[in-house]
């Protein structure tokens, strides 16, 4: 998303939230001590991404001017397939299944050396197992780049 993410995405629509009911609030809260450590601040809005069943996301590296060390996404409505593939050497590669519901983190190494991408419908495969696209929708929590505060990001661009 954000700079880094221009022409990226194919068939979607998205928005930057910070409010959230108290029901909402709570799932986030799960998905903040799952996925970040104590020293590490978040953005102040989450990224929510609604693909439509043909809408996918080539590979990219999100921004390390926007984004730190960790992004972790919650998955809803229909699984689809993540791969990532190492920068520097194309061979090392793998796939995630991300069912509904399922959480996935991106951290350090994940986050950095390894390009991320979600498959079109047509090659949505898990290993031999088709996994057919629908719309899905994706919850994502950003931390901020290393070095920069809450007091800071006032300075950031709303999107990440
Ligand atoms: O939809 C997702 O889970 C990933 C989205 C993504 O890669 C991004 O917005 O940078
Ligand atoms: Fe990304």
């Amino acid at each position: 998303m954000g700079q880094g993410l221009v022409g990226a995405i194919h068939g979607f629509r998205e928005t930057e939230k910070s409010r959230w009911s108290e029901a909402s609030r709570a799932i986030l809260q799960r998905v903040q001590a799952a996925a970040f450590g104590p020293g590490q601040t978040l953005l102040s809005s989450v990224h929510v991404l609604d693909l439509e069943a043909r809408g996918y996301i080539k590979p990219h590296v999100d921004s390390i001017k926007f984004c730190g060390a960790t992004i972790a996404g919650l998955s809803l409505l229909s699984p689809s397939v993540m791969r990532l593939v190492h920068t520097q050497n194309p061979g090392e590669w793998l796939e995630l299944l991300l069912e509904p519901g399922s959480l996935y983190i991106l951290r350090d190494s994940a986050r950095y050396d390894f390009s991320h991408e979600i498959l079109r419908d047509e090659e949505s495969f898990f290993g031999e197992r088709r996994i057919p696209r629908g719309r899905r929708i994706s919850v994502i929590c950003r931390s901020l780049p290393e070095g920069m505060g809450p007091g800071e990001s006032g300075q950031l661009p709303p999107a990440c």
